[in-house]
């Protein structure tokens, strides 16, 4: 190994015989001097390198730590809103909760307002999307482990039951149905009014059999992802094949199946090839392994038939308006946290909100809670859910566009 140039010199002592005993002491003096300087010059060298030497090793501390993270995490996806000098705003979707964040040192140069990132568990971004991922994420929403449980859902135990044995029986005993040689229904297709509780029981169903919950809304794809409709639905049951066991939950299918004689939808091509390819991957779904698909809509009779074949969405289920009974319990459910006075009679207000959907029912719950507030008290008396009653049926729906909805 050669040496470095920057290593001093080591002194060296020149003593001449002739020389007398002060010249010898002299110039032994000056080699001390020499020798000394020199050391000193070493000791500097030797802590900038411990030094460089530390530096280095946190530096590759943090990049494993970093690599570890990235490869044993599932991240989140969440949009830039703003770099500041504090660190980076972030809004997770799903949920839209905006985060203040720090970015991983080799993106702090590339991120701007408006990227969509990949964010870990502590919210810290990791990895800067591109756009195709982005459209994948925003057309669907992804839960891998959804609350919603069947005891949330008031009034429709008879389609709960349907939907547990047609969706979640056949992923936590496949061995029965091959057993008794019958294939579990393919598709199972929720219509009914808005707001009576088809998401939550999809969603239910994915809490119970622990399996990951992916939506994805017909509207959207055929409003806001124009020209990517078949491919995002290509892209939803690949994301189901890689995260299962997985429930996909198509909202509003009518978007993307309703009847050719449609004079909106007929023509559209591009609608048309959405369904199409939803038709081709269901066809071509028969060995689903632990995948359901469940499917809503409020517009059955607009779906073309084709979307109901056997093997597509072959079993029914109707959830209908709450009877009267159900309105009780899904007052019962919405009421749990509050804090009731005495006089609260929910025999009274099941009766009179006749014709009411579930999300009606949670809006007038939260209506009442609000009178109270407005009152300053904390106890939700029956004159507040009489007001609140009042007041939407006196026509101020602003949080319940669906009261006149006749289905
Ligand atoms: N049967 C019910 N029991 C309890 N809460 C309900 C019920 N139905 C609706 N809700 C309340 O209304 C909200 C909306 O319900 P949900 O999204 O499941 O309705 P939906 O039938 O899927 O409606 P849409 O057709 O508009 O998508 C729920 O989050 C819940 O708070």
């Amino acid at each position: 190994m050669s040496r470095s140039p920057s290593v001093p010199d080591r002194p060296t002592l020149e003593l001449d015989p002739e020389m007398s005993d002060e010249e010898r002491l002299s110039a032994l003096k000056e080699h001390f001097t020499d020798i000394t300087k020199v050391n000193q010059k070493l000791r500097e060298r030797v802590d900038a390198a411990a030094e460089r030497r530390d530096d280095l090793a946190n530096e590759v501390d943090q990049l494993q730590r970093e690599n570890e993270m990235l490869k044993t995490t599932s991240l989140y996806v969440a949009t830039v809103e703003d770099v500041t000098e504090d660190g980076v705003i972030i809004k997770q979707h799903g949920n839209n909760q905006e985060v203040l964040t720090d970015v991983a040192v080799q993106l702090r140069e590339d991120i701007e307002a408006g990227d969509r990132v990949a964010v870990n568990d502590s919210f810290t971004i990791q990895r800067l999307l591109d756009t195709e991922k982005d459209a994948r994420a925003q057309a669907m929403e992804v839960d891998a482990s959804p609350t919603v449980s069947y005891e949330d859902i008031g009034g429709i135990d008879e389609q709960i039951r349907e939907v547990r044995e047609a969706v979640e029986e056949p992923l936590v005993n496949p061995e029965q149905f091959e057993a008794a040689g019958i294939e579990p229904p393919s598709g199972v297709l929720l219509h009914g009014p808005p707001g009576t509780g088809k998401t939550m029981l999809a969603k239910a169903v994915a809490n119970r059999t622990d399996a990951t919950f992916i939506k994805m809304a017909g509207s959207e794809l055929v409003q806001k992802f124009i020209g990517e409709g078949a491919k995002l639905v290509r892209d939803l049951f690949s994301l189901a094949a890689e995260r299962e066991p997985a429930v996909i939950f198509i909202d509003e299918i009518d978007a993307v199946a309703s009847r050719r004689t449609d004079s909106k939808t007929s023509g559209d091509a591009e609608v048309q090839r959405t369904m199409m390819q939803l038709l081709s991957e269901m066809d071509g779904f028969e060995d689903r392994g632990n995948i359901r698909i469940i499917a809503a809509t409020n517009r059955f009779d607009m779906l073309d038939s084709a979307i109901l074949r056997p093997g597509r969405f072959d079993r029914l289920i109707e959830v209908p308006n709450p009877t009267v009974e159900g309105r009780h319990r899904i007052l019962e459910i919405h009421t749990g946290d509050m804090n009731l006075a005495d006089d609260v009679d929910f025999d009274r207000l099941a009766d009179e909100t006749e014709g009411f959907s579930g999300a009606e029912i949670e809006s007038l719950t939260t209506e009442s809670g609000m009178f109270a507030i407005r009152d300053d008290r904390s106890e939700v008396t029956m004159a507040d859910f009489e007001g609140a009653l009042e007041k939407m049926e006196a026509g101020d729906k602003s949080s319940v566009p669906n009261l006149r909805y006749a289905y």
